[in-house]
């Protein structure tokens, strides 16, 4: 569920093996009324009145979130503070952001953001004096952080897990009503975290708690990022209802955040009363085999939606690639939907080509794209999609619509108006394009709709 997920690739073969072995669940320890109840008593003042969302078991998998009145189309849902969060401490983010207000700490060096007390935290002039930051600063203490003139990403990035001792007995109990995918590989965070301090605890029982955590955050968490005075913060939180969303790769509903500690879910087209209400997890405009491979690495399973089941996508064709049939350029496409290396068929010749074929196809695409997309300048861009892209992949091609997009955030956001009249003109066209994919696929008032009509920063 995280906010723009990397692009998965294609076809490496152990790709394919790691998505046949589905993830065990973890037991949950609530019924479904039950994980109602807590939610209820977890929103408290943010709970409305009458909630136009109940909570009960899904169709599509385990518990899912329901309308229980028609929705119309951009209402908001619900909006909800999370119950554990912290910085996610990838080494390109800033560490010297303070774990609790997420401003940068001033000073030059890691030692000037870090506690004075010791316990290895960066934490702000302010906050260092709160109680939340002094009972956070004596349980790290007690551990004996190795590192006390430097940030350490792995003992930073646990400290979103290690807050689950500071929940309450209720907040604790909806922890453990919440899915669980289990991979004994999340357990390496924990060790990692371990090898920062000189007495991490090794009791199997506070081990397993923190394993749990992690497993819950890796299946449900939302990684946000949100602007504090000036600054990008990235951090992963953990929303109880927000976490209940079940996927569908053209959903009806999005989300953003208000703070990166409140989500914030509304509907992006109108929902039928009794409607289960859903997000996406990939991204909108990856093909369907980018998709698959996405979501079966990242939350182990295969999503079946209508447009999983579209060889064409409503129409879009964005997986398709150019037949290399003698005199043939027809649109190529997979044939079958429910595996990961179907067959191709080309709409012009009819001629059909095995996976591992296109495949290498589809690779090449991307990869000289993300090539250009890493090295060029805009004006390099454009000339590289208008005059040589269309040589070896199709207009619809989704690595295509991924450069366009690319085009578009980079005159958008940064030195907007160092371009010629032609150069906007090429990209308000790619802007339609994509408007237009956004459509045919019925994706209605989606973030990424939102992003490129700069609705929304
Ligand atoms: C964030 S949770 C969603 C809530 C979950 N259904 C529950 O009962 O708590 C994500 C997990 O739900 C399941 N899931 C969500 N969308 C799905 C879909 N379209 N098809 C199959 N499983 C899905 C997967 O097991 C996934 O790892």
């Amino acid at each position: 569920m995280s906010e723009q997920p990397e692009h998965p690739g294609q076809q490496q073969p152990a790709t394919v093996q790691q998505l046949s072995r589905q993830p065990q669940q973890m037991a949950i320890s609530a019924s479904t009324q039950e994980l109602a109840e807590l939610i209820d008593l977890h929103l408290g003042q943010l709970r409305p009145k009458e909630p136009a969302w109940r909570v009960s078991d899904s169709p599509i998998s385990g518990r899912g979130i329901f309308a229980t009145r028609d929705i119309a189309k951009g209402e908001e849902l619900f909006r909800e503070h999370t119950i554990l969060v912290g910085p996610t401490a990838h080494r390109s983010s800033k560490l010297r952001t303070c774990t609790l207000c997420y401003r940068l700490v001033p000073g030059q060096t890691d030692a000037e953001a870090l506690c004075p007390a010791g316990c290895g935290l960066p934490v702000c002039e302010e906050c260092g004096k709160s109680p939340r930051h002094k009972s956070e600063c004596e349980l790290f203490l007690k551990w004996r952080p190795k590192q006390t003139q430097r940030i350490d990403p792995r003992s930073l990035r646990i400290l979103s897990v290690v807050r689950c001792f500071f929940l309450d007995e209720q907040q604790r109990r909806l922890l453990y009503a919440m899915q669980a995918n289990a991979d004994r590989y999340y357990m390496k965070e924990v060790e990692r975290a371990a090898a920062c301090f000189e007495d991490f605890p090794r009791e199997q029982q506070m081990l397993d708690f923190f394993y749990r955590t992690i497993c819950a955050f890796n299946t449900n968490a939302f990684e946000s990022r949100s602007c504090v005075e000036g600054h990008e913060v990235l951090i992963r939180a953990l929303f109880p209802l927000a976490g209940l969303l079940n996927h569908q790769c053209t959903p009806n509903a999005t989300h953003h955040f208000e703070d990166g500690e409140t989500i914030i879910v509304c509907a992006t087209e109108r929902i039928p009363c009794g409607a289960e209400i859903t997000v996406s997890y990939a991204k909108m405009l990856w093909s369907t085999l980018a998709r698959k491979i996405f979501l079966g690495m990242t939350k182990g399973f295969m999503c079946q939606c209508p447009r999983c089941q579209d060889p064409t996508e409503n129409g879009t064709y964005l997986s398709a690639l150019f037949c290399r049939e003698q005199g043939c350029r027809g649109l190529v496409i997979p044939v079958q939907t429910r595996t990961l290396q179907p067959d191709w068929r080309c709409l012009t010749c009819e001629n059909v080509f095995p996976h591992a074929k296109m495949a290498r196809y589809q690779d090449f695409a991307l990869n000289t794209i993300n090539n250009r997309i890493n090295s060029c300048s805009v004006p390099d861009m454009i000339h590289f999609i208008n005059d040589l892209c269309p040589r070896f992949c199709p207009p619809s091609n989704y690595v295509l619509i991924e450069a366009k997009l690319n085009v578009i955030w980079r005159m958008t956001r940064f030195d907007t108006d160092q371009y010629t009249p032609e150069e906007v003109a090429h990209k308000d066209r790619y802007r339609e394009d994509i408007l237009a994919i956004i459509h045919k696929l019925g994706a209605g008032e989606c973030t990424l709709k939102k992003l490129i009509t700069e609705e929304i920063q």
